[in-house]
Parts: C-alpha cells; structure tokens; sequence
C-alpha cells in the first residue's frame, strides 16, 4: 500500500499550485483570490482539514468554498472548526505553509512534518464535511478538495450549495450529534426547522411590522432563504417576505450592483429591482453572512430619501433589546456583581463614532474595539456572557455563555411577565446562530425585535444620529510599510505619519480617521467621520492625501 507521502504526491501532481511573487496568505477570509489560482489551494487546504481533523479527537472539519461578495469570477476556500468556529488562529500558519510549498515532494514532506510537530497520529480516522456557494469554479474546488480527502484516507460529506453560516451550523449539529448541547438536527433541513421553531417561539402574541423585499445578491441566500420560507407555519406567524435577486442561474449576475456589499459601501439602493418607496427592504451578500437593512423615506431629506441601517445599528438594536429582557425576567439585579451575567459589545474601527457613544452613554454597556475581522470580534465577544458583536458592515451575531444560558433555563419566574422574558432570552438563544454572523437568523432576530417593539425602520433609526462619514480606498507602492496599533485606531509606522493624521483630525469638530492596511486587498483603506458631511468627506480626502505621501 502506498505511503501517505506517496498518495499525497500522486494526487497533487494533477492539482498544481500556480506560484505568485510573494507567496499565498491564509487572510481573514480564509484562501480568495480569482478561481483559476485556487485549485492547487483548494487540494492542499483538504490536506490541512485532514490533519486538523485528526488533531481534535477525530471531530468534523468544515471547508467552505466561497468568495462571498468577491465578484463571480473570484472564489475562496476556508476551513470550519469543531465547534463552528472559524479555524484556530495558530493554525492559519500551518495552511500558508502547505499551501507555499514549491513542489510535490515539498508538499508532503511538509505535511509530515506538521503530524510530527503537532503530535497528530495519521492513522485515526479524520472526517470533513464541505458545502459550496453558487459560483461554477465551486465545481471544479470540490473535485480538488475530495482529491485530498481521499489521499489522507479522510471520511467526507458534501454538503454541496449552502451558505456559509449553514456549514458551520453542520459542523457544530454534527459535533454535538446526540449530546445535551447537540446544536440541532445534523442536515439542512434541520437548519431551517430550529430558525423557524424558535422564530415562532420568539414571535408569540406579536405580529410582523408589514412586507419585507429581501435582496440576495443573487447569490445563495435565494434558494436557502425561499426554502427557509416553506418551514414557517403560516397560522402562527404572518411573515411576509418577498425574496428578489435570486438569480442563480446566470453566475455572472452575482453580487453585481445588489446585496449587503453593494448597499453598505455604496450607501444606495440596488438599482433593480426597482425599490418602492417605503417599503422595508433588507440585503445579503453573496453567501449570506452580512444583512443590511434599508428603505427610501422622501421625508428624512437630510439622508438623500435612502436610508441604511448597518451593523452597528443591527448591534445596538439587539444589545438594547437583550438588556431590556434580562431588566424584565430580573437578571440584572443581583446584589453581588459576580453573579450578573455581563453583557458587552463588540465593534470594530469602523464602527460609527455615534453608535459607540450611544452603546457607551445611553445604553451604559461596554465596549471593546478589536481588529478587522470577525474572528477577532468573535474572540473578543466571548468574554461576556452575552457578547453581541457586528462588524460595520453587516457581519456579527450574538454570543451566549454556558453561564447566561443556564441562569435562563434555570431561574424560576416570579410573574408571567418575567416568564415571558425567560423564554423569549431562551427562544433568541436558539434563533441566533451561535457559531458565526448568519443574515438569514439576523434577519429574523431584527423582525423579531422590531415586532416586540412594534417598531418600524424609522423608529429604529431615530434611536441615535450617525456621523456623516467616509470611507477610501488608497493604493500605494507597498502597504506594508503601514503597521496599526491600538486595534489598527493608529499607525505606528511609518514613524510621522499618524502625527500628520492627528493634526489634521484636529481640525474638525467630532472627528475621527484612520488608516490601516486592507487584509483582502493591496490597498489602504482610509475611514473618516466628523460633525457634517462636507467636513467628513474634506478630512477623508486629506488623510488619503498624506498615506498616499507615505506609501509612494
Ligand atoms: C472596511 C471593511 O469593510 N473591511 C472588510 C474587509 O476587510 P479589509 O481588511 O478591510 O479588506 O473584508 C473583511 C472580510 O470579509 C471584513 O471582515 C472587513 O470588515
Ligand atoms: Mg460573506
């Protein structure tokens, strides 16, 4: 029989890796980049899912394949932990090393040694489970993928199209199958009977705040989200949704001027189909993990008739409504502060200026800013009981500790009214998806709010002011001479450049920029916001000024 080395080096001969001048970074979207560089990355990632596999016990490693709101050419491919999670940060050193590796021989020899290193024994069984996004290169990944799979002798399941919350949902439903803690039935369809039970759980006695146009992106959020719709019992909530871009057919109509992206950094409607105004509309991207809400309203004239609710409103929307529950079932009340289960938000540098303040000073909550990224979010967000955590532009979900969930289960009510909260925490534990941002449960967790609120997109709107702010993109000879510090809010290096920043923030009332070096693309990027528009735009524009200076 042959040697794993041996299998290794015969299967990758047929998936070769195209060499680039520096190399391939594991990033914060796992592997992205155009389809036709991944094949070769694809086939090494499956050898890494194989020996992770293998390192945690035997558990189910996820890969997605995926590009997210990357233009339909491109494609991506990460990898899903045991739990859900996104794959252990120590380990993305590990993938940019096999991935690099220059030759066959290389590859295998590297592969070895990462077992040895890691104390992985290659004889217990290793098992992966795999979904896939809409883009037709996805196709091809797979066959990749499954080349590795079978190489390491790893036992698999394809899960083909789903969205990217739904493989890390099945990683988790299929790590925890029969446990206490099982997350949920191990398949699709289990998926969408545990959203759709809690959202009618969570729905009791209160009633949907009219029609809602859900733009897809035309991306894999149609399908999934049309066959969610089919799971919710029509007696028991009222639920009416219009699901628009959804064209999968013609791939190269993904993520083209729709979706959570396109809304988010244009700050305008999707031009098709044609928006009613006052209607509530919502976008995803293009494996349904961001959800922006949106709606044209002529009489809010200072925001040009369109206006946007983002991640940071998704955030503080659900930080408030969670507080107020736990007030209402008398979980904040205890004596001793060792007792209480803490609960905090997690935001990035691009988190408006006025959401934070609003989180800070009215909803008397803490707040952590981390890096880019939502696995630091996610990271960070553990260390409350109930981590809510969204990044700017539509990605983020809410934690609960074992702690904050069995206090829910376990409290006795006093009143109906205390009742009703227990439930209601217990019922959003499950409506949230635990394991990452997911748009389809923010969706339903932001419908459930509104609806207990009897609110509508402009009573949600009016909780707080954004500052009006900008946001660039600068390409400069090597971003690499731009490093942050202080969760990327400043640059150490250059040495002099943030100094040039600070002077001209100065200038500004309420104002706030920085700079910091894109993790998925070669530019930077640079974010302002200050008192007015014109003052964030000019700030913007300057700062853009001066990290251009530097970088050239
Ligand atoms: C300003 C911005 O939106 N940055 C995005 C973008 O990261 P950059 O490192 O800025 O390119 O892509 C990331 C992955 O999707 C996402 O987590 C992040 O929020
Ligand atoms: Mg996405």
């Amino acid at each position: 029989m042959a040697t794993h080395e041996e299998q290794i080096i015969a299967a990758s001969a047929k998936h070769p890796i195209v060499p680039v001048e520096n190399g391939y970074q594991y990033g914060t979207a796992g592997f992205r980049m155009k389809a036709d560089l991944l094949d070769g990355i694809t086939f090494r990632v499956g050898l890494l899912a194989s020996l992770r596999s293998r390192k945690v016990d035997s558990q189910t490693v996820g890969v997605m394949i995926t590009a997210s709101h990357n233009p339909a050419q491109d494609n991506g491919v990460k990898i899903v932990d045991p739990t859900g999670d996104m794959l252990e940060q120590s380990w993305e050193k590990f993938a940019t090393q096999l991935v690099n590796a220059k030759s066959d021989q290389e590859l295998a020899q590297r592969y070895t040694a990462l077992a040895k290193e890691n104390k992985i024994d290659l004889d217990v069984p290793a098992r992966v489970i795999y979904g896939r996004d809409t883009r037709p290169s996805g196709h091809t990944l797979v066959a990749a993928l499954n080349a590795a799979l079978d190489a390491t002798n790893t036992t698999y399941v394809d899960y083909k199209i789903l969205t990217t919350p739904q493989l890390h949902y099945l990683v988790r439903a299929t790590n925890t199958e029969g446990r206490p803690d099982s997350y949920g039935e191990v398949s699709e369809a289990g998926y969408y009977k545990k959203l759709s039970d809690a959202f009618v759980r969570c729905m009791k006695h209160k009633k949907v705040d009219g029609p809602l146009v859900v733009d897809c992106a035309n991306g894999v959020g149609g399908p999934k989200l049309s066959e969610f719709l089919k799971y919710i019992p029509k007696d028991k909530v009222d639920f009416d949704v219009q699901v628009v871009n959804d064209n999968i057919i013609r791939p190269e109509l993904l993520n083209l001027d729709c979706g959570a992206d396109f809304v988010k950094t244009k700050q305008r409607a999707p031009p098709v189909p044609k928006p009613e105004v006052g209607v509530r509309h919502c976008s995803l991207d293009g494996d349904a993990d961001r959800l922006i809400y949106w709606w044209l309203d002529p009489e809010l004239a200072e925001r040009g008739g369109f206006v946007m609710l983002d991640g940071d409103r998704i955030s503080t929307l659900a930080a408030q409504f969670i507080k107020d529950l736990m007030d209402r079932a008398g979980l904040n009340k205890q004596e001793d502060d060792r007792q209480k289960l803490r609960i905090g938000v997690v935001q990035t540098a691009y988190a408006n200026g006025a959401s934070t303040k609003h989180i800070k000073q009215y909803l008397k909550l803490p707040v952590v800013c981390t890096p880019t990224g939502v696995k630091h979010l996610h990271h960070a967000a553990r260390d409350f009981d109930i981590g809510v955590y969204f990044e700017a532009n539509g990605h983020g979900t809410v934690l609960f500790s074992h702690q904050a969930l069995s206090t829910f289960k376990d409290t006795q009510p006093q009143s109906p009214a205390q009742k009703d909260a227990l439930d209601t925490l217990l019922a959003l534990s499950d409506l949230i998806n635990q394991t990452v941002g997911d748009a389809i449960s923010d969706m339903l967790l932001v419908e459930v709010i509104l609806a207990h609120k009897v609110w509508s997109l402009r009573d949600w709107v009016m909780t707080y002011s954004d500052l009006p702010n900008r946001l660039f993109r600068v390409e400069v000879a090597n971003k690499d001479l731009f490093r942050t510090t202080d969760a990327e809010r400043r640059l150490s290096h250059p040495e002099g450049c943030q100094q040039e920043i600070d002077i001209e923030v100065k200038k500004y009332t309420d104002a706030r920029a920085f700079a910091r070096a894109s993790g998925t693309e070669n530019a930077m990027r640079v974010y302002a916001e200050a008192a007015t528009r014109m003052e964030a735009d000019e700030l913007c524009d300057r700062v853009a000024h001066i990290i251009h200076r530097w970088g050239a």
